[in-house]
């Protein structure tokens, strides 16, 4: 297939995005595309992609993958991925531009879309193990649909990448992930509250509770006790509920998409635009939320008072720190914070204003 190159729409932790165009004389390739490359020596991430979104066959929730192709680019050989393209970018992006809630009719339209997909991919027996909004393309015809399988991976897959590194982005982060490095289909449900609190609040899930101020609190307040993200108090019952079937701390009790595709708030009805109270895009977080048991901070549980160890205040969220997660498996909450942190081996990525642990 021939094809051009055209501007950049979009940079991952892993790979460029840009729009390519073909002649449109092929049956396969349309005539417009996204085209997701990397320098085939890194392609590890793209290459699981395309082996995933090729397992997992047409869903019409998940982002289609036309194929794959190599390049020589400035003396560079170049791996790229061939997939249909977005014209409406991703949601976080549009979220944190506007920096307001969507309307509720909206957020429950997205998030159908994105449990059917993971009900798809659960169903496959993979998990996407990066749910977040950023992960989740808009089409012209409002459709959405869920992207980058990078680090998607199969269920009970436990490779030596894995074994090593944490995945994912600290802020959508599961308690079972945190604390025992456990990347299976609960904490995709886990990441998909994290998502619908972000759009009906328009903030990031965890990002007004106090005493967060970089990783390692995040982790702890995630890790530990029976907290959850705050739900925005503007939401209605239905999503609250749903919500809260989604942070359930136990990932054997906590709700699956298949269970969460009948909950009400997902329920198809014929007059939904007017289903909301809160439609007008300005849902809020409360002061308190009775589903949100809040220590005032992340040592403020009765079994940290002996923590006397400095913790490396220096880091903040957003600075390279590499996060172990054997480092949860120790029982000393005074090992285990100062094992977690360390600035020997970096191996985060920045995405927005947090961190993705690979
Ligand atoms: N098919 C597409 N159509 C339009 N835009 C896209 C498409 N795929 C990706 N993008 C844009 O490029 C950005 C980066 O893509 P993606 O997240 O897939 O890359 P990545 O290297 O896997 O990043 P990450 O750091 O999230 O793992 C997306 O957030 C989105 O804005």
């Amino acid at each position: 297939m021939e094809w051009i190159r055209r501007e950049t729409i979009g940079h991952g932790s892993f790979s460029t995005v840009s729009l390519a165009t073909t002649s449109g004389s092929s049956t396969r390739f349309p005539a417009l595309m996204a085209v997701k490359s990397s320098g085939v020596v890194c392609s590890a991430a793209l290459r699981n992609e395309r082996d995933v979104l090729d397992d997992l066959g047409e869903c019409s929730e998940i982002v289609r993958c036309f194929g794959e192709g190599k390049t020589v680019e400035n003396g560079e050989e170049i791996y790229n991925l061939f997939l249909e393209y977005a014209s409406g970018g991703n949601l976080g992006a549009r979220i944190k531009k506007s920096g307001e809630a969507l309307p509720e009719y909206d957020v429950r339209r997205f998030t159908r879309s994105i449990v059917k997909g993971l009900c798809h991919i659960h169903a496959n027996g993979f998990s996407h193990c990066d749910v977040k909004l950023e992960n989740i393309l808009v089409f012209g015809d409002g459709d959405a649909k869920i992207s980058d399988f990078g680090l998607a991976k199969r269920r009970g897959e436990f490779g030596e990448e894995i074994r090593v590194n944490i995945r994912g982005t600290p802020l959508y982060m599961a308690p079972e992930s945190v604390n025992h490095g456990e990347f299976e289909s609960p904490a995709d449900i886990w990441a998909l509250g994290c998502s619908v609190v972000e759009m009906s609040s328009g903030k990031t899930a965890w990002c007004l509770e106090e005493g967060i101020t970089n990783v390692m609190s995040l982790m702890v307040r995630i890790g530990s006790g029976e907290e959850v993200p705050r739900i925005p108090v503007g939401l209605s019952e239905e999503g609250k509920d749903f919500v809260r079937k989604c942070f359930v701390k136990n990932p054997a009790e906590r709700w699956t998409a298949q269970m969460l595709l009948d909950h009400p708030f997902l329920a198809v009805d014929g007059d939904e635009t007017s289903s909301t109270s809160t439609s007008s895009g300005s849902l809020r977080y409360g002061e308190e939320d009775e589903a949100s048991v809040s220590p005032r901070d992340p040592f403020d549980f009765p079994d940290w008072n002996s923590v006397q160890s400095p913790v490396n205040d220096s880091v903040t969220v957003g600075s390279p720190v590499y996060y172990s997660p054997f480092s949860f498996l120790v029982r000393s909450p005074e090992e285990r914070i100062s094992g977690l942190v360390t600035e020997n081996a970096p191996d985060w990525s920045v995405s927005c204003d947090w961190v993705n642990v690979r």
